[in-house]
């Protein structure tokens, strides 16, 4: 499916988002049709000619009266799981509202479709599965994933791919297949918060097994029973899918999300130089969590060359992190990467990664202190702050409490106003919560979480006056689906660092404590398709610069790309249906485009 052009002042846009939509269902397909379902609001026009007259009950209502009453069904949901569940069902049946009813209410929602409540709902996902959403391919069946993954469309059809193989989701470890949700929930995310087509888009879990021993146990579960196939056999189903989907969707960018610790790394580093891809884990959080970084040291009126920065928990995200710190200190300050390194201090299991350390991957080594600088010394957490006197501290451990008050404390003795960053999801793994942290340090530390957290009320004003604070959501979902939609209209060929840098300051640029120190350190979901925009547009900016981009017809002044950016970004409104033949029409319009949600509609 190719979404019919429109014409603008641009000439053809490679995608629409506006004008008639050409449809050649009737009746009740129609009705249960997701992308074309309007419900209430279908017009008296529309009734008549798809016959929908006496399917319906006679009042025809507009978008904002089913949102409203949308929303009230909603909230007399009594918890977010069946919250959750009645959103997933929403959009089963009608896209534009469910994107419609986001969009309102989107500061309340986004707890709900994505950190923490996501969580729930993968864990209990063979518990509260009705239906399938988005491609399941499985390592037993390696040889069908070409043929599984050719039923989703035809070259031109897809944009945009998340793709998981279920082994450490969010902080919640391995969810075998039901890793699925996360690859929903991110396109979800894509969708809402930087206008990708959410029927150009493509959820896959590539299910190699599970070693969660709940699961495997559980008469329920939906995925494979046995335990994770690993080694050869599980990079070559891994690039079964990647040569597939490449051969199938050329202009597909694919995102990797929540590979398990020893994969995600290897994984982006074998596909990075070849295909326009990108660890959402690695990177994403390494993007926003820089620009956190960068407001933080705005307002505590240092640079980068002042930065020393504790890691806790140096896996995927947190050594993801380290790498685009340390790569934003070298090109700052003029140096090189080995010696931008030695700000960074990264804790782990065994405690302070040293050179002596037994069990270092390759992504952690170039961090790794000289073992001879912490000869006599403990390499615990507290000692490490009381040694390093860190003036930024992160939490990718999944241990909760782990920032406990007597480490704050310490940390706070060194430094005017610590950068602490807890950023484990879901929210009850964060390493410490900001009404803490703030009351440890009165009012002093400058804070951003994984997880949406309440503001915090304390005396910290001025002339000591209680004083609100707003926590921003330190979430690679902040940028993940600005650099995603970037890529997607630029064509790029390849994801590279500095359209990553880019994406950073796309960020860094919108942060409210830019203008107020007592700000959020990030822009917040309320602007996130502002940012977004943003964010695309440096993205595509930098790609063709690096020449990397391949769509021909890019704008070259920044306010026509943006506008060029922001029409492409689909918007959750009612497109006037066109009633066409079946014969000769478009796969679109005869319904048969990928629309996540409706496979009982497809063939
Ligand atoms: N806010 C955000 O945007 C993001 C947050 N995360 C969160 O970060 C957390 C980690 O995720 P990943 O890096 O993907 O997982 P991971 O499993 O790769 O990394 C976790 C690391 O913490 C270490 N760790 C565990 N217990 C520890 C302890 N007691 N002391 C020191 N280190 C310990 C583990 O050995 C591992 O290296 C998760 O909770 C995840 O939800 C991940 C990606 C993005
Ligand atoms: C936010 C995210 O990607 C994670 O927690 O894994
Ligand atoms: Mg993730």
């Amino acid at each position: 499916m190719m979404a019919s052009r429109d014409e603008s002042r641009f000439g053809s846009l490679p995608l629409s988002t506006s004008g008639p939509l050409e449809c050649a269902l009737k009746g009740t397909v129609l009705l249960n049709h997701p992308y074309f379902n309007k419900g209430s609001a279908f017009t008296y026009e529309e009734r008549r000619d798809f016959e929908l007259a006496g399917l319906l009950p006679p009042s025809i209502q507009t978008l904002d009266q089913q949102v409203q009453r949308a929303y009230e069904q909603y909230s007399a949901h009594p918890d977010d799981l069946s919250k959750n569940t009645f959103l997933t069902s929403m959009k089963e049946q009608n896209q534009v509202l469910y994107f419609r009813l986001l969009q309102d209410h989107l500061p309340e929602m986004y707890s709900v479709v994505y950190t923490p409540t996501e969580g729930d709902a993968i864990q209990n996902y063979s518990k509260i599965f009705r239906r399938p959403d988005g491609v399941f391919l499985n390592i037993n069946d390696a040889d069908r994933v070409h043929h599984d993954l050719s039923l989703w469309g035809t070259e031109d059809d897809i944009d945009y791919i998340v793709v998981t193989d279920g082994e450490e989701i969010l902080g919640i470890g391995d969810q075998g297949c039901g890793g699925i949700l996360i690859s929903v929930a991110k396109l979800s995310l894509t969708t809402i918060c930087a206008g990708v087509h959410p029927n150009r888009v493509l959820p896959v879990v590539l299910d190699c097994g599970t070693n969660n021993q709940d699961l495997l146990d559980d008469p329920l579960y939906l995925g494979l029973r046995q335990k994770r196939v690993t080694g050869q056999r599980y990079d070559d189903f891994v690039d079964t899918f990647v040569q597939a989907a490449r051969k199938l969707y050329p202009k597909a960018y694919i995102h990797f999300e929540d590979f398990g610790f020893g994969n995600a790394r290897r994984i982006l580093d074998k596909y990075r130089p070849e295909i326009p891809c990108f660890n959402d884990d690695v990177q994403g959080t390494g993007c926003v969590t820089l620009a956190a970084i960068f407001s933080g040291l705005h307002v505590t009126k240092q640079k980068l060359e002042d930065l020393r920065m504790v890691i806790f928990g140096a896996g995927t995200a947190g050594v993801g992190i380290a790498d685009q710190v340390r790569d934003a200190i070298a090109a700052q300050r003029g140096i090189n990467k080995e010696e931008a390194a030695k700000q960074i201090w990264l804790i782990d299991k065994p405690g302070l990664l040293t050179t002596e350390v037994e069990t270092l991957s390759t992504a952690q080594k170039p961090f790794a202190r000289p073992e001879d600088e912490w000869k006599g010394k403990e390499r615990d957490l507290l000692t490490v702050v009381k040694e390093v006197r860190p003036n930024v501290l992160i939490g990718t451990s999944t241990v909760p409490k782990a920032f406990a008050e007597n480490i704050v404390r310490e940390m706070a003795s060194h430094v005017e106003r610590p950068i602490i960053l807890p950023l484990s999801n879901p929210t009850r793994l964060h390493e410490a919560v900001p009404e803490d942290l703030l009351k440890w340090t009165d009012g002093k530390a400058l804070v951003a979480t994984g997880s949406p957290f309440k503001p915090v009320k304390g005396p910290w004003g001025r002339d000591g006056e209680e004083i609100k604070i707003e926590v921003a959501e330190c979430n690679n979902s902040v940028v993940f689906p600005g650099i995603g939609l970037g890529a997607v209209l630029c064509r790029a060929r390849l994801v590279t660092d500095k359209m990553l840098v880019a994406a950073v300051e796309g960020v860094a640029e919108l942060s409210p404590a830019l203008k107020d120190d007592t700000a959020p350190l990030l822009p917040g979901v309320e602007v996130v398709r502002s940012v977004s925009a943003r964010v695309a547009r440096k993205v595509i900016r930098t790609a063709v610069e690096e020449g990397v981009a391949t769509e021909q017809n890019i704008p070259e002044n920044d306010n026509d790309l943006d506008e060029w950016v922001k029409e492409q970004m689909w918007k959750p409104v009612y497109r006037r249906l066109k009633l066409v033949e079946k014969e000769g029409a478009t796969r679109e319009a005869k319904g048969e485009m990928l629309v996540v949600g409706s496979l009982s509609t497809r063939e």
